[in-house]
């Protein structure tokens, strides 16, 4: 075996192209042609070089590397006014970076909306040569679960801002690697559907994404969730899974009937199939925490031992109803950190600790989300130029709040329903321990807390565990210190606490947000910072954009 670091380079170009995602002609944003885009395959310690030229007519663009920390290369993380300006029409930014760990991941824009618009890909990371996966398998399949709305994300972006506010609503469809039916149903013949029976060929670009296997194998099945919206569960007709890998992260394996899967996250399951050969099995993917409007994916396992066309004897597993959480806390509970080299172990104690509470609030008659009371709206310039740089005025310097008022009642609906915009930086001292409360809350609307998945750019926490109603000093105990999972992205439950920990060891500027995508937009986010002074040789590219580019007009220099 070698230790030969690989080197992966990619061209590639995003354009809008005609698709047909569910069925239904539409409009979607492609990577050199493809919906999803490209799957990058690497192993780790390899490089990524992804050479992105942007073939849209009229809209910047970027791409976020989901799950990847980027050390030492905070530049390619991908976010607009964050890590980097947009990459404008024509032209074309190097995404250059190490994935240094094996695991599930995906990429997708993180520029306005453009992720609903179809920008999004798989991202795989096979263990380095000569290192070995702790479990084993035979095959492997991989699935990139997302939804599809009819509407433009343009259309969809100008109702979120206007007032007032006019929401996106359920999807049409949800989609598995890009297929999703729209309007007719692959099992309708079993009735209880008023969808008429899809007519299928296999040719179409919406015709599902078939498993085939042999009997007696295990195959892993990755499945990583790029949502604008739904909160998913999926479950395969007469199979047990078992989950070994969270994020990029070994789990203690546990067996399960189905999985949540929540924005933002990735699993790899272990399936071995031990069923009838003689027959196809349905895989069904249902909405959760949200009352579906949409109905469930479906595709098929398809034992090569008879035809992929043959639809299984019995009808889809149903999934969990979409309200029952005491299922989704269950499942969410079993999930524990492997014992394992490449997981370290949690820091007993924080230095600080930042309680973020999440409320749906009024501004001047708009509709926001808001963290502390402040709803994001980021600034012109990006931040890892502006604070690199020292300049000031490009974005608010008053420190975010660190926590929100103690007679806040998480039960009812916010009493002072207007909000501020701001986009403040939660500045982090470098390798300090910090504690973040995820705190939920009411929306507007009396009796109603809804899901809401938080994603972590450049760093994965511990998650510490998980509580109902208002987190406090008591609940202290509860947290988890022993064994809990290494992961980016962690959901909140309605009217629930979540708690994470994790170490301010990356320099850079890093997003913190709702993976929902119309949440994010709506400013349900915070920004955190560390270590930017060692940040060096910044690309000229990066920060062409608002004061970093004025500073370059005038012959300043970078890094
Ligand atoms: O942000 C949201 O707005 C709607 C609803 O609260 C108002 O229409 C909804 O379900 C969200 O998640």
């Amino acid at each position: 075996t070698s230790n030969k670091t690989g080197h992966h380079f990619h061209k590639w170009e995003v354009a809008y192209m005609y698709w047909s995602p569910d069925g239904v002609e539409n409009v979607v944003m492609g990577i050199n042609g493809q919906f999803p885009g490209p799957t990058i395959r690497a192993r780790a310690g390899d490089i990524v070089h992804v050479q992105l030229t942007n073939k849209l007519h009229t809209e910047g663009v970027v791409i976020h590397w989901h799950g990847i920390r980027q050390k030492g290369t905070p530049w390619a993380d991908g976010t607009a006014s964050i890590s980097q300006c947009v990459i404008n029409p024509g032209e074309t930014f190097d995404y250059r970076f190490t994935v240094d760990r094996a695991g599930t991941y995906f990429y997708h824009g993180h520029y306005g909306m453009q992720r609903s618009a179809g920008l999004y890909g798989a991202l795989i990371v096979d263990v380095a040569e000569g290192e070995k996966e702790p479990f084993h398998y035979d095959g492997e399949f991989d699935l990139l679960l997302s939804d599809w709305w009819h509407q433009s994300v343009h259309h969809q972006e100008v109702g979120l801002s206007s007032k007032p506010m006019r929401w996106i609503g359920e999807p049409q469809a949800l989609l598995v690697n890009g297929r999703g039916q729209y309007g007719c149903s692959m099992a309708a013949h079993y009735g209880n559907s008023s969808l008429s029976q899809c007519n299928i060929t296999g040719n179409e670009q919406w015709a599902p994404y078939i498993l085939h296997v042999d009997p007696n194998k295990t195959y892993r099945i990755r499945i990583a969730s790029t949502t604008a919206l739904a909160s998913l569960n999926l479950a395969i007709g007469n199979h047990k899974m078992t989950v070994v890998e969270a994020d990029g992260n070994y789990l203690q394996p546990f067996e399960t009937n189905d999985l949540d899967i929540y924005s933002g996250e990735s699993y790899s399951v272990l399936l071995t199939t031990n069923q009838d050969s003689s027959q196809n099995y349905w895989i069904s993917l249902g909405v959760r925490g949200r009352e579906p409007q949409t109905p469930p994916a479906l595709t098929i396992l398809n034992y090569r031992t008879t035809s992929a066309s043959r639809l299984p004897l019995s009808p889809p597993p149903v999934t969990p109803r979409w309200d029952d959480y005491a299922h989704s806390k269950a499942f969410s509970n079993k999930i524990k950190a492997l014992d394992h080299k490449s997981i370290p172990k949690p820091s007993p104690t924080y230095h600080r600790r930042i309680v973020l509470l999440n409320t749906q609030n009024k501004m001047n008659g708009y509709t926001k989300w808001s963290i502390n009371n402040v709803s994001l709206s980021l600034p012109a310039t990006p931040y890892l130029g502006s604070i690199r740089f020292g300049l000031q005025n490009a974005f608010d310097q008053t420190k975010p709040p660190e926590g929100f008022p103690g007679h806040y009642d998480i039960m009812k609906p916010p009493v002072n329903s207007n909000t501020t915009t701001g986009n403040g930086v939660y500045m982090l001292g470098y390798y300090s321990t910090v504690d973040v409360i995820l705190q939920n809350a009411n929306v507007l609307k009396e009796n109603v807390s809804e899901i809401h998945p938080w994603h972590l750019h450049g760093h994965d926490f511990w998650l510490l565990g998980y509580g109902e109603g208002k987190f406090t000093k008591s609940d202290e105990k509860k947290l988890n210190l022993k064994n809990p999972p290494y992961r980016n992205t962690a959901v909140i439950f309605p009217y629930g606490w979540t708690a994470l920990r994790f170490v301010a060891d990356n320099p850079g500027v890093w997003a913190f947000h709702c993976h929902i995508e119309p949440h994010l937009h709506m400013g349900m986010g915070v920004v955190f910072a560390e270590g930017v002074q060692h940040v060096a040789k910044i690309p000229k590219e990066a920060v062409s954009c608002g004061v970093t580019g004025k500073k370059f007009m005038t012959g300043s220099h970078l890094g």
